[in-house]
């Protein structure tokens, strides 16, 4: 997770969202962001300075691990969904190749999970990067954090991986592709 010898810090694209702009979902049945998914994080994620991001995710029934408390693999997934949001600022597709959490406090339904995330260094393909999520807002204390490498991809990623039935229905809905080839003919 350390960043080699010649990596160097990131650079937010000029075509970034503005800071404090929300980011929208990358794919309306994502798991982490998606509107079409009703037991998903539905997280939301806005652009911060730099290349930052902040998000939020309300723990709800559906989240459980123990009675009450959250999954430690849906706050997983939140601190994985944030760290992926970050691209968006980089202007890049890229997934997790490894993600390391640290669970500090447990996190009872109902609460506001408040996420930030950073890009720390770019290598070739490689994006490091890290995350906190803290309890009910800005200033609660940190309850989760994460360090993560991901892997830059093209957009034949999905298309060569993807279940045929879900890449086509992706295809065919216009607004889904130019959210994805945006990232590619804008470099
Ligand atoms: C029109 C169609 C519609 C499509 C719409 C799509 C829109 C989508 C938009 C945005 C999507 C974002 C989604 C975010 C969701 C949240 C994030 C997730 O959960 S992502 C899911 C979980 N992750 C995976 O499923 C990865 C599975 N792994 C792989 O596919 C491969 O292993 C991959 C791509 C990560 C790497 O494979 P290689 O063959 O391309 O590349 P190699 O050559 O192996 O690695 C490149 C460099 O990276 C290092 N590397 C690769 N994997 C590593 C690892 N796990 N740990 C450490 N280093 C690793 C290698 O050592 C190499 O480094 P050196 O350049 O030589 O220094």
């Amino acid at each position: 997770m350390t960043p080699p010898p010649g990596a160097v810090p990131p650079v937010r694209h000029p075509e970034a969202p503005a800071p404090g702009e929300p980011l929208g979902t990358h794919y309306e049945h994502c798991f982490g962001c998606g509107g079409a998914q009703p037991h998903g994080l539905q997280l939301s994620a806005r652009a911060g300075a730099g290349v930052t991001i902040t998000a939020e995710f309300t723990v709800r029934e559906a989240h459980q691990g123990a009675p009450g408390l959250a999954h430690g693999g849906v706050l997983a997934t939140a601190l994985d969904e944030t760290l992926g949001s970050l691209h968006w600022l980089l202007r890049v597709i890229a997934v997790t190749g490894r993600l390391q959490t640290e669970f500090l406090r447990p996190v009872p339904v109902g609460t506001l999970l408040y996420l930030e995330a950073e890009v720390t260094a770019v290598h070739r393909r490689k994006i490091y990067c890290s995350a906190t999520g803290r309890l009910g807002g800005p200033d609660g204390p940190v309850a989760v954090r994460a360090d993560a490498l991901f892997i830059e991809v093209k957009v034949d990623h999905f298309i060569d991986n993807g279940r045929p039935e879900e890449i086509r229905a992706a295809m065919a809905d216009p607004d889904q592709v130019k959210r994805a080839r945006a990232f590619e003919v804008n470099p």
